[in-house]
């Protein structure tokens, strides 16, 4: 130090040269470069012989790792390689102790646990002498030539479908699975393997990842329609051995390709008179007739017709709505009789001049009281057809004759001024609602238990075909608990919320809650519906 003291120039007048003088002549400064050199100067034992210039060139390098077992899964698998035998970390688990440790890599291969050798032993073998080990465990491998640099972006996705890693006979390691329901946000943190990927729920994010099919291999059992029985076992897959090392893996990976109308309705409110479009008789028929054939047609087929369609993960991003954008669409969807009406009716009534129902195209004529684009848009059979086929027809259907149906362009005519749309829809049609135009929210009405039902609905009024104002027997309303299951349990993966319909204030006063979220709080949508560069 003091030479370099004396290399600076005295005389400079440069104020960095003199901040430097006074650093480096401050008292604590000088101690630390002492006892640096007093450090640098000390031998340190035991001195080690020099490295033979003979060492060939195949000596495997061994490293020694110490992890110290906690009630926590360790987050790795093993498997046995299929030729040489040898015990190979499979698969590292993101967010595991492994993993976090930054010790072990996948394709290290084991070669003692604890000062035992594995050569020759099963994996399930190693994973009791694990099971057996307490505290800090020992490992030492043979590095794997190249670690696997991840090196991949998290995905978010919107599982379309179930999945139980318990009736899983593929899974390569059943308590490594993850196991979630239709609608669930996965977080994937891994897709280095074709087949196995690892994700987290962002509801549990604190937890390490599990594993689930990749999409490609869901696509495969998609065709298979393997979860329409998700509880029968799999004879055509190849059943595979799962030992556990907390978690283990198979050591064979692989999937055999064989397996695997009426009434005039108006709402008056603020003094004004209002028309709520939508509220029909005929229209709310004609929509359920529709309903129940398309629901019995998909159910009457031994598969998850609407399951198999579509990809088992959709893409999902976080989407708030910008003030100066169009609303999103809100659709309402429940079986018939819960009260998806009554609620729409209610809310379009507490706020006509922000809530609004469109205006329903229809092929019959006018009534003499009613008024073109009021209760219908009066069109010829012709021009509702081309609607139809133009898929300018959000939902449509026939009734009595005629054709009923609610037209895109009525619902941008809502949006286009401002206000929020509020439809209700049979479940079947939510997929020619879901677009980058009309980002639709959507709410499911679930029926409160049978009792409560009993007691609430003993006023309530039923829309029939032959009666008007029929009362609820305990037969629709038992009719109703099981559609309600059904349609959850076939559609959930669409619903963005969930309203019990218990009391009706309450309940109205959710969907309130509900709409003004989706309009202003950050939503998972899919990816799909937002242009590029416009992600937040
Ligand atoms: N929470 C509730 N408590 C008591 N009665 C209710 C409640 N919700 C709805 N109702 C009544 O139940 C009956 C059916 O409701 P609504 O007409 O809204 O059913 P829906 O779901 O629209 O089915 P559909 O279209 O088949 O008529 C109506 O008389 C309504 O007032």
């Amino acid at each position: 130090m003091n030479q370099v003291l004396e290399l600076l120039p005295k005389a400079s007048s440069s104020p960095e040269i003199q901040e430097l003088r006074q650093v480096l002549q401050a008292p604590h400064c000088k101690a630390l470069l002492s006892a640096h050199d007093t450090v640098a100067q000390k031998d340190f034992e035991p001195h080690l012989p020099p490295l033979p210039d003979d060492i060939p060139d195949s000596e495997e390098a061994m490293r020694i790792v110490c992890l110290v077992k906690n009630h926590q899964p360790l987050g790795a698998t093993i498997k046995r390689h299929e030729i040489t035998g040898d015990i190979l970390v499979a698969r590292v688990i993101h967010g595991g102790l492994v993993e976090r440790s930054g010790l072990l890599y996948a394709g290290d291969k084991l070669v003692e646990v604890n000062g035992i050798s594995v050569e020759g032993l099963d994996p399930e073998q190693v994973i009791h002498i694990l099971a057996m080990s307490c505290g800090t465990i020992m490992f030492k491998v043979v590095p794997v030539a190249a670690p696997p640099v991840s090196s991949q972006k998290m995905v978010h996705v919107r599982a379309m479908i179930d999945y139980w890693p318990q009736e899983d006979p593929d899974i390569p390691c059943m308590d490594a699975g993850l196991p979630f329901l239709k609608g669930d946000i996965l977080q994937i943190v891994d897709q280095n393997d074709a087949l196995w990927w690892q994700a987290r729920k962002i509801s549990d994010l604190a937890i390490c990842a599990g594993l689930i099919p990749s999409n490609h291999l869901l696509k495969r059992k998609q065709r298979e329609f393997w979860w329409s029985q998700p509880y029968q076992p799999h004879t055509c897959l190849k059943s595979t051995r799962c030992k556990s090392f907390s978690m283990e893996e198979d050591d064979s990976m692989k999937i055999d390709e064989k397996c695997v109308e009426a009434a005039k309705e108006e709402f008056v409110g603020n003094g004004q008179k209002f028309y709520i479009a939508g509220f029909r008789r005929s229209m709310r028929l004609c929509r359920r007739k529709s309903h129940f054939s398309q629901l019995h047609a998909s159910m009457g087929c031994s598969c998850s017709c609407y399951s198999a369609v579509g990809a088992p993960y959709e893409e999902v991003v976080r989407y708030q709505r910008q003030p100066a954008d169009k609303h999103r669409l809100i659709v309402l969807v429940g079986p018939s009789g819960v009260g998806v009406n009554e609620l729409r009716r209610q809310l379009i009534g507490l706020n006509p001049s922000r809530f609004q129902s469109a205006v329903p195209h229809t092929t019959r004529s006018p009534k003499s009281y009613e008024m073109e684009g009021r209760e219908y848009h009066y069109v010829s059979k012709e021009t509702f057809e081309s609607l139809m086929y133009g898929h300018r027809m959000l939902e449509y259907g026939e009734y009595k004759g005629h054709l009923y149906g609610t037209s895109v362009n009525a619902v941008h005519a809502i949006l286009d001024e401002g206000k929020i749309c509020v439809m209700d829809l049979e479940p079947q049609d939510i997929q020619l609602t879901r677009t980058h135009e009309l980002k639709p929210y959507v709410i499911f009405i679930k029926p409160p238990n049978m009792s409560y039902m009993k007691q609430s609905r003993k006023n309530a009024k039923i829309i029939t075909d032959y009666f008007v104002d029929m009362k609820f027997k305990d037969e629709d309303l038992q009719e109703m608990e099981d559609l309600a299951q059904k349609l959850e349990s076939q559609f959930g993966q669409f619903f963005d919320h969930v309203i019990v319909n218990d009391n009706l204030q309450d309940a109205c006063a959710q969907l309130l809650s509900a709409i003004q979220k989706a309009q202003e709080e950050l939503q998972w949508v899919p990816e799909a519906w937002i242009a590029p560069g416009t992600e937040s």
